[in-house]
């Protein structure tokens, strides 16, 4: 699978999301990050207005739900019609029984897990999940400059999904761009949320084709 290039409409003009959408056609995913001011110290939008971007986005939805009790409120995003519905571990009561029902409603599953949570507690429910999504900063905001730290869990999730035999994607999230893509493809990522860099770009179409090409082109060691 090539790269995938998921912009985050965190940093488009929410006064204009259906127009940045359009923007971002030549993409794999929107992604929309949902917070609630509890799992992380910002709020954003919440399901009525996904409910709308799934109607209106041209590519899938990938909502990043970082709140808390995702057990309660997660399944409706994917009944809304979100293609990848990811929620946090560190938030989650029943994991499989929520990433079982996510999938149920034809969304595809996601795990995230926080830059200081391990992966390796999470490594026997990789069966139960279709994406694991390692946060490159802290959860919350966009333009944070991306966490070298977080390099080596890519690598480990990597290489224990390649041993399972398993097809889950490794997402990363937070300080993708131009300066960090080839190492974060290095490490074997291969799903890319870039907020700022693609909307902070004079030619948004074109970054997104910049970024993908970056990541396929970076030879995994
Ligand atoms: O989930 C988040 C932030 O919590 C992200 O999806 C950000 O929106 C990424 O922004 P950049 O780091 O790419 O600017
Ligand atoms: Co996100």
């Amino acid at each position: 699978m090539g790269a995938l290039i998921n912009p985050s409409i965190l940093s488009a003009d929410f006064a204009n999301l259906e127009r940045d959408l359009a923007a971002i056609r030549g993409a794999d995913y929107a992604h929309v990050d949902v917070m609630d001011n509890h799992f992380v110290p910002n709020l954003t939008l919440g399901l009525p207005v996904v409910e709308r971007l799934v109607q209106v986005s041209p590519v899938p939805v990938d909502a990043h739900l970082m709140i808390e009790d995702p057990d309660r409120w997660a399944p409706a995003f994917a009944e809304a019609g979100a293609a990848s519905v990811t929620f946090h571990a560190e938030a989650a009561s029943a994991p499989v029984r929520l990433a079982r029902e996510l999938r149920r409603h034809g969304a595809r599953a996601g795990l995230a897990l926080r830059p200081a949570t391990p992966v390796e507690p999470f490594l026997d429910l990789l069966g139960e999940i279709d994406m694991l999504l390692v946060m490159t900063v802290e959860p919350g905001f966009g333009g944070q400059s991306f966490i070298e730290g977080t390099l080596p869990k890519i690598r480990r999730a990597r290489a224990a999904i390649d041993a399972s035999g398993l097809d889950v994607w490794v997402q990363v999230d937070g300080g993708v761009s131009r300066s960090t893509i080839e190492r974060i493809a290095d490490a074997g990522a291969t799903v890319f949320v870039a907020g700022s860099a693609v909307y902070g770009a004079d030619d948004v179409a074109a970054e997104i084709d910049v970024l993908r090409s970056m990541a396929d082109g970076a030879h995994r060691h």
